[in-house]
């Protein structure tokens, strides 16, 4: 499967170019307004650009001369913000429509209802109707319908925005099993999203492609306001033990792990500098993280100052602080975080 994709859509003032190739999972990041949101449509035939192509698996969906393909017919399937679900049927019958209108037979589609549910971790939820489910439920569900008409391309449109903070990991952590060697293209504000998620990242700024690349490139190295607004983060990767997280050059930090699942493998901790406290050398008695860092840089932020260190990880503090702690490039300091201030993820 491969995905190319050219739309210029003259009243949205959106041009925009993107490929997703085989077994990829392209996050679209961007500000609202973007146009995020309107190449999903176009590649999912909700929106006709008025100039472009696109091209699925080796099949034109749309060109210039004319070629167009029925939503129903492109081989994609799309999970909105909203679940969607047909409110009459039964969690198992809302999975089982797409299978059915393929032509497939009463009791098959059935077995592939009940597949797809398992699939997502509902496999408990088949008799429920949609109201007697809760938000991240109804989406594991509506996941489970797009997966079981077998999609060449899964389209997720911020799948995770219209959910608590509280549920939202564990639909994260579906989404990371079943979009693994999958082509999707996923629209989201989040920075874990493509962290986690997916292997390379396009960002839109006012209907252009502002920077794509490796998510990892990307947000190491932003170069677009949104990336670098959103790698803003501290983000050390590691092996996890218990709730600490210890990178290959031995930096160690304790957090919130944010999903169940096994005590140990690789994980991501994720703070912000701005929880970030810098002491000239370790505070005493602190059941706090407290990491030994060197100063590399010194960034003007508005009203406070960025220190950048050589371990990556970065802290924001006030001008102030800098003056009193006699701030330099070279200088070895403390980073101090709380541990209910870093968030763990599994990745
Ligand atoms: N139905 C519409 N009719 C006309 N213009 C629209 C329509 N929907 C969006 N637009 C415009 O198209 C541009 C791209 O919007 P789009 O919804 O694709 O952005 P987005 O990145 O998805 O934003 P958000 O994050 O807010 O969902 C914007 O200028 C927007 O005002």
């Amino acid at each position: 499967m491969t995905l190319h994709v050219e739309a210029a859509l003259t009243d949205r003032d959106v041009e925009v170019a993107l490929d997703v190739a085989d077994g990829e999972v392209v996050a679209v990041l961007g500000p609202n307004g973007a146009g995020k949101s309107t190449l999903l449509s176009v590649v999912a035939g909700l929106l006709r650009p008025d100039r472009g192509r696109v091209v699925l698996d080796g099949r034109v969906l749309f060109d210039d001369s004319g070629a167009w393909v029925a939503p129903h017919d492109r081989g994609v399937a799309l999970l909105a913000q909203d679940a969607l679900l047909f409110p009459h049927l039964n969690a198992r019958d809302n999975v089982a429509f797409g299978p059915r209108s393929a032509g497939r037979g009463r009791a098959e589609a059935r077995r592939a209802a009940e597949h797809w549910l398992a699939e997502v971790d509902a496999a408990d939820l088949g008799d429920r109707r949609p109201p007697e489910l809760s938000g991240g439920q109804a989406q594991r569900v509506a996941l489970a319908r797009a997966l079981a008409v077998e999609p060449t391309l899964l389209l997720l449109d911020e799948p995770m925005a219209a959910l608590d903070v509280a549920v939202a990991p564990a639909l994260r952590q579906v989404l990371r099993r079943v979009l693994a060697g999958r082509s999707a293209v996923l629209v989201t504000h989040d920075v874990l999203d493509p962290l986690l998620l997916a292997d390379r990242v396009v960002v839109l700024e006012d209907g252009r492609v502002a920077e794509q690349g490796p998510t990892s490139e990307v947000l190491a190295r932003p170069r677009s306001r949104f990336a670098a607004r959103i790698a803003g983060l501290n983000m050390v990767r590691g092996r996890l033990h218990g709730t600490a997280v210890t990178a290959a050059d031995g930096l160690a930090v304790e957090g919130r792990v944010e999903e169940p699942g096994a005590p140990s493998g690789d994980a991501v901790a994720v703070f912000s500098p701005s929880a970030v406290a810098v002491f000239p050398r370790p505070p005493g008695g602190s059941p706090r993280n407290v990491l030994e860092v060197t100063v590399t840089e010194l960034e003007p932020l508005g009203d406070r100052v960025r220190v950048r260190t050589r371990e990556q990880v970065s802290a924001d503090v006030t001008p102030s602080a800098v003056a009193d702690l006699a701030l330099a490039p070279g200088q070895r300091v403390c980073f101090v975080v709380k541990a209910s201030e870093v968030a763990v993820y599994r990745v």
